[in-house]
């Protein structure tokens, strides 16, 4: 029999844990579902009495958050407890690419998920259904498995893998209304109970036909293999955006073209500055090192190429910028418009803007940015985190604005980096005037009309075009 679920805990208060656990407390009234984390600062602004100082901006998520908080959601850092009451668990914390000893900048680093894993055993009296929320290698849930199983007491568990789909900047949205709900589980009768507990969570809201169910390790690496499939789409467009440069096609006429057959498909074929986001990049080099371990060199060298293309892009799009100036960008302002890797995220993890930056800063620009979202603390942070010059140097050539029109104010150049609809708008005529001529415009994201703003005065680079 399955069980009915009344409590939920989720481990990690992070850009997954945070929006998934708001929409099941909202979706599901009769679930008390407690979010837990150690970060005590990320709690508190879960807790912030006005939800729009959460930690995560989502169009559509302070709602969502005013709606169930202190009725059946709640934020805690009280891991504990929260294990110890809850018959599901989700483990939704952060799983990046290692950084150290064998494996260092291809393979995901799992420490979190067996802390969590040991936590979990060592706090549990009473039986629960484990539910892998991250992105994990596959096989994982055998290692969870191994853990909670050689516990010493006689608590029974049953591991899920229940991979996240949702896209940051439509995380409501997709969590709403989701192509399809992904449950592994054991093939046998309690693992079969355990998914139906899950798909019991999930079936408030979401069509039964939507909720697939698979084995462990299929959804374990369907996760892997989804994110591969849509980085592939993005760097085999962003391939093509180079050659039409060359040969005089037009990207966005060729992205329509093909998008037009059903068999391609529409969506993902938008030419870029390259992609950016906590997962592609992770979960592609996880993919490539698990195919390596396995000896399917060719296998791995096949996925590695859309990370290789990626890391060209967004090479090109630096140099780019470094040769039209004249080869040279030493102490020119370069205004960036966008830094988070996306439009509707402040998210800024592996962003092309920070690698765009880093590119001109080692050219000795001095890089001005705007992001309404993202703060002049975290952009430093992106910069110091790479290293490649001290804090006091990135401060130096670093200045950051709340306002694009003083952002671009004397700029040499332009850079769009994000999507940004705000960016649509302004008034490009103003913008013009204020700068230094010639005045420079690299759009990064295809956002800006280049006939308009040619016929303003701009020079104007699209990638694809
Ligand atoms: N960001 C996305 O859009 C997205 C989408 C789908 C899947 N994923 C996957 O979901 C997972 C989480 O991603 P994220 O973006 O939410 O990460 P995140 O870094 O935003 O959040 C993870 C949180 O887990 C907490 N944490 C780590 N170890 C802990 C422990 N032992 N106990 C309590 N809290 C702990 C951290 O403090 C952090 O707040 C990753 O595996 C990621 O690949 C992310
Ligand atoms: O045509 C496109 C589409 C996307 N991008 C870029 O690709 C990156 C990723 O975008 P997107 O996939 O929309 O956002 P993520 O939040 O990274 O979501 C991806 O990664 C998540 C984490 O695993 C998955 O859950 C989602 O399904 C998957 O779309 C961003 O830099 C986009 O600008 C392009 O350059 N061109």
């Amino acid at each position: 029999m399955a069980k009915k679920i009344t409590k939920i805990c989720c481990i990690g208060a992070g850009y997954v844990g945070g929006p998934t656990m708001a929409v099941i407390a909202q979706k599901c009234p009769g679930i008390k579902v407690t979010v837990v984390d150690l970060n005590q600062a990320r709690i508190e602004a879960w807790n912030d009495p006005d939800t729009n100082n959460i930690p995560v901006y989502e169009p559509g998520l302070a709602e969502v958050v005013a709606e169930a908080r202190g009725r059946n959601l709640f934020f805690s850092t009280a891991v504990d407890e929260a294990i110890a009451e809850a018959e599901m668990i989700f483990i939704s914390v952060n799983t990046p690419t290692k950084t150290y000893g064998t494996g260092k900048g291809m393979a995901a680093d799992l420490k979190y998920i067996e802390l969590c894993a040991r936590q979990i055993a060592r706090v549990s009296k009473t039986d629960k259904i484990i539910v892998e929320k991250s992105t994990l290698p596959v096989r994982t849930a055998e290692a969870v498995k191994s853990i909670l199983q050689n516990t010493g007491n006689d608590v029974q568990f049953q591991i899920l893998s229940n991979p996240e789909f949702l896209a940051e900047g439509t995380a409501v949205e997709d969590l709403h209304a989701p192509d399809r709900i992904l449950i592994g589980g054991d093939t046998t009768p309690e693992g079969q109970d355990a998914i139906q507990s899950l798909v019991d969570v999930y079936s408030n809201w979401v069509p039964r036909e939507r909720i697939l169910t698979t084995n462990l390790w299929s959804s374990e690496l369907s996760k892997l293999t989804a994110n591969a499939f849509l980085a592939q789409r993005v760097s085999s467009i962003n391939a093509l955006s180079e050659l039409c440069e060359h040969t005089g096609a037009d990207i966005s006429e060729v992205s329509r073209s093909i998008g037009t057959d059903s068999r391609i498909g529409p969506k993902f074929l938008n030419a870029s500055v390259g992609f950016g986001g906590s997962c592609f990049q992770k979960d592609i080099l996880n993919l490539v090192y698990i195919a390596r371990s396995y000896g399917l060199q060719q296998v791995a060298d096949y996925w590695e190429q859309v990370i290789i293309m990626n890391d060209h892009q967004k090479r090109r799009f630096g140099n780019k910028i470094v040769k039209t100036l004249y080869n040279t960008v030493s102490g020119k302002k370069i205004a960036f418009l966008g830094w988070a890797f996306k439009k509707d995220t402040n998210d800024t993890r592996e962003s092309p803007a920070i690698f765009v930056a880093d590119n001109l800063l080692n050219e000795e620009a001095k890089v001005a940015v705007y992001d309404p979202k993202v703060s002049e603390q975290q952009i430093l942070g992106d910069l110091n985190y790479l290293q490649s010059r001290n804090e006091a140097k990135n401060a130096e050539l670093v200045t950051t604005f709340d306002n694009a029109y003083e952002c671009c104010k004397g700029a040499h150049a332009i850079a769009i980096l994000t999507e940004w609809d705000e960016f649509k708008t302004y008034d490009w005529e103003q913008i013009y005037q204020n700068m230094t001529k010639p005045a420079f415009l690299f759009d990064g994201r295809n956002v800006v009309d280049k006939k308009k703003l040619t016929e303003i005065g701009f020079k104007v680079y699209t990638i694809g075009k």
